[in-house]
């Protein structure tokens, strides 16, 4: 019983949130356990990005109930939600493009440091330390997502597969509980494809744990260990990857709005 309880990463109840009148959200659970790769699909506007700006802190809903490792969290601020231990990509991919990849690493890294504006400013011993080590910790994570030969390249020069690489290395920077990636294929080729479902399985075989936004559903039904399924903002379904396919609703919301 204490085991199941610890392991349990994220676990949230009746999330719902409401736009005008427009029901986005609508009762959703989800308990994720650490080391999983969990799946959140369903049909255009179904409410998976709305359920990630809600548990990110970006939007604020009407009704929820939050737990980070057995502990409650209010998802109220982006910069608190960092902290707590959730970290997260975009659909779009927001990098800072001017900086280096390298920099981008580190910036996300600095939600973890100690010494403050106040270390900067002065450039205290303890301040370059730890930059030093911050810089070391991100050109590993390069390295780790297979980009370390660009790290003093410039983020916008990077193919687009490389960018979506750079944004899970900064994610990772941040030594999160949980990593939330919108759509990480979004614009992949078949090749990107293949890498990416190789290293968000090393990340998953190092013990992080991962919720994932995919429209690519041989991606999802491949690297998942358990999907919940969106239709108008109500969860569906939820199960093993086999479990959802068969489901007679999930078929029915794909065939009903094209599919993806
Ligand atoms: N800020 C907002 N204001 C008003 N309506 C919104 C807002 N954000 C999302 N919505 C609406 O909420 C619904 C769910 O949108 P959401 O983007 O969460 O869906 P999705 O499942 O991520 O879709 P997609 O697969 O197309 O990205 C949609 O009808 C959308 O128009």
């Amino acid at each position: 019983m204490a085991d199941s309880m610890t392991s349990t990463v994220l676990h949230v109840s009746d999330i719902s949130k409401r736009f005008g009148g427009l029901q986005a959200l609508s009762g959703v659970n989800m308990k994720i356990e650490r080391g999983q790769v969990y799946g959140l699909i369903g049909p255009n506007g179904a409410g998976k990005t709305t359920f990630f700006n809600v548990i990110t802190g970006l939007y604020t809903p009407d009704t929820g109930k939050f737990e980070l490792d057995g502990k409650p969290y209010e998802p109220t601020a982006v910069h608190k939600v960092a902290r707590a231990g959730i970290a997260r990509t975009f659909q779009n991919i927001r990098l800072f493009a001017e900086m280096t990849a390298l920099e981008n690493v580190m910036v996300g890294r600095h939600v973890r440091t100690h010494s403050g504006l106040i270390g900067a400013v002065l450039r205290t011993r303890r301040f370059k330390a730890e930059e030093a080590a911050i810089r070391a910790r991100a050109k590993e994570l390069l390295d780790y997502v297979g980009i370390g030969k660009y790290a003093d390249f410039r983020a916008r020069t990077l193919s687009y597969g490389d960018q979506r690489r750079l944004e899970i290395a900064r994610a990772l920077a941040t030594d999160p509980k949980l990593i939330a990636l919108d759509e990480p294929a979004a614009g992949m080729n078949a090749t990107e494809k293949v890498q990416l479902r190789e290293l968000i399985d090393r990340i998953r075989n190092d013990q992080r744990t991962i919720l994932l936004i995919e429209h690519d559903v041989k991606l999802v039904m491949g690297l998942c260990d358990r999907v919940t399924v969106l239709d108008y903002g109500k969860p569906i379904a939820e199960g093993t990857p086999a479990e959802v396919q068969k489901n007679e609703k999930v078929i029915e919301a794909y065939l009903g709005t094209g599919g993806h």
